[in-house]
C-alpha cells in the first residue's frame, strides 16, 4: 500500500496482516467486532476474520484480561482492547496477579503472550476515566513490556512486534494523535524492535526525550528551538518499559543537558526514572539539572481545562531555556 494512513489505520493494518499470516491471532473487547471499535481500531477484522477470531465481549474488563490470559497460555495470540486506559483497572488483577507472573510461576513452562490495547491520554475533550496517562503504573509492574508508538510507522511495526513477543505486552495508544498525521506505512509486515528508543532529531544542545502525543510538542519545540539557535537532539522513547538507556546516556553525554516531556502526572513518573539514571551515569557530563515538563498531580481536567493541562511548545521551550541558562 501506497497510501498515507493514520496511527489509527496503521493498528489496524497491523491487525489485518498479523491475522491473516498467523491463525493463532485473535482480536476481543467491547464492541471490536460489528462496531469496529469505538475509534475504528478494529474495523473489518470481523467481517474479514468471522466471529471465532473477533470477539465482542460483555462490559466486563476483568472478563477480557482473564479470557486472553487463558487463551494466551493455550496456544493463542490474543489482542484484547480496553476501550480507554481509565477502564483497565478492573482487569488490573489478572494483568498483574496472573498475566505479569506467568513465565515466573510456571518456571517457563507457560508464557502469556497477550496483547492489551487501550488508548490513552487528553485531548480529545473527553469526560473522566477517558483521559488519562497511567503507563508509569504498569511499567512498575515486573513481567510487562510496555509500548507507545507516537507516528502511524511506529504504531504498525511496534503492535506487530508486541503480538510476536512472548510475554504480555501492554500497547497505550496516545489518542490524540489517532489522526493527526498520516505517513505511508508499507504492509510489508516488518516488526519494529521493542528494546529501542527513537532518534527523531538529532542535535547538540540539549536531549528532549517525550513519548506518545507530547512527541508532537516536542518535535515543534525544537523546531522553533533551532530557528533560536538552539540545537535539541529528540528521542521518542516508545518502549516504556524496558528503557534503552543506552541510546539515552550516549545522548546526554553528548548534549549536556536533557528535558522529559510527558503529559502524565508528575509524581511517581516514568521521567523521575529517567532522570535518577541519567544523574546518576551522566553525572560528569550534565551541565544542568534534568527537566522535566510533565502533566500535574491532579485529575485530568474535563475538556474546557485540558488545553492547561498538557504540556504545550511553550512550556518545553521555557524549560530547554532553563537548561541552557546554567552553565
Ligand atoms: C468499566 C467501563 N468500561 C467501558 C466503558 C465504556 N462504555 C461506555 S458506554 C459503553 C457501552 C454500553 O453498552 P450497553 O451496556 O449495552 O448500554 P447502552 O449504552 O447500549 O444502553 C461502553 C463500553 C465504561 N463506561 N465503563
Amino acid at each position: 500500500m501506497t497510501d498515507k494512513i493514520t496511527l489509527v489505520e496503521a493498528v489496524n493494518q497491523a491487525l489485518h496482516h498479523a491475522m491473516t499470516n498467523d491463525p493463532d491471532v485473535v482480536v476481543l473487547g467491547e464492541d471490536v467486532g460489528v462496531n469496529g471499535g469505538v475509534f475504528r481500531a478494529t474495523q473489518g477484522l470481523k467481517e474479514q476474520f468471522g466471529f471465532r477470531r473477533v470477539m465482542d465481549t460483555p462490559l466486563a474488563e476483568a472478563l477480557i484480561a482473564g479470557v486472553s490470559i487463558g487463551m494466551a497460555t493455550q496456544g493463542l495470540k490474543p489482542v484484547a482492547e480496553i476501550q480507554f486506559m481509565g477502564f483497565i483497572f478492573p482487569a488490573l488483577e489478572q494483568l498483574m496477579c496472573h498475566a505479569a507472573r506467568m513465565r515466573n510461576r510456571t518456571r517457563g513452562r507457560l508464557t502469556c503472550p497477550l496483547v492489551v490495547r487501550a488508548p490513552f491520554g487528553g485531548g480529545i475533550h473527553a469526560p473522566e476515566h477517558h483521559s488519562e496517562s497511567t503507563e508509569a503504573l504498569f511499567a512498575h509492574i515486573p513481567g510487562f513490556r510496555v509500548v507507545i508508538p507516537s507516528s502511524p510507522k511506529r504504531a504498525y511495526g511496534l503492535l506487530l512486534a508486541a503480538i510476536q513477543d512472548p510475554d504480555p505486552v501492554l500497547f497505550f495508544e496516545p489518542k490524540r494523535i489517532y489522526r493527526a498525521s498520516k505517513q505511508v506505512v508499507p504492509n510489508d509486515g516488518e516488526p519494529l524492535p521493542l528494546d529501542i528508543c527513537f532518534t527523531l532529531k538529532e542535535g547538540h544542545d540539549v536531549t528532549l526525550i517525550s513519548w506518545g502525543a507530547s512527541v508532537q510538542e516536542t518535535l515543534q519545540a525544537a523546531k522553533q528551538l533551532e530557528e533560536t539557535g538552539i540545537s535539541a537532539e529528540v528521542i521518542d522513547l516508545a518502549s516504556i518499559k524496558p528503557i534503552d538507556y543506552d541510546t539515552i546516556l550516549a545522548s546526554v553525554q553528548k548534549t549536556g543537558r536533557c528535558v522529559i516531556v510527558h503529559e502524565a502526572a508528575r509524581t511517581g513518573a516514568v521521567s523521575a526514572d529517567i532522570a535518577a539514571e541519567i544523574s546518576y551515569h551522566a553525572a560528569v557530563e550534565l551541565e544542568a539539572p534534568v527537566e522535566r515538563v510533565t502533566g500535574y498531580d491532579i485529575t485530568m481536567p474535563y475538556y474546557r481545562m485540558e488545553q492547561y493541562y498538557i504540556p504545550s511548545k511553550g512550556d518545553i521551550i521555557n524549560a530547554v531555556n532553563k537548561t541552557m541558562e546554567q552553565a
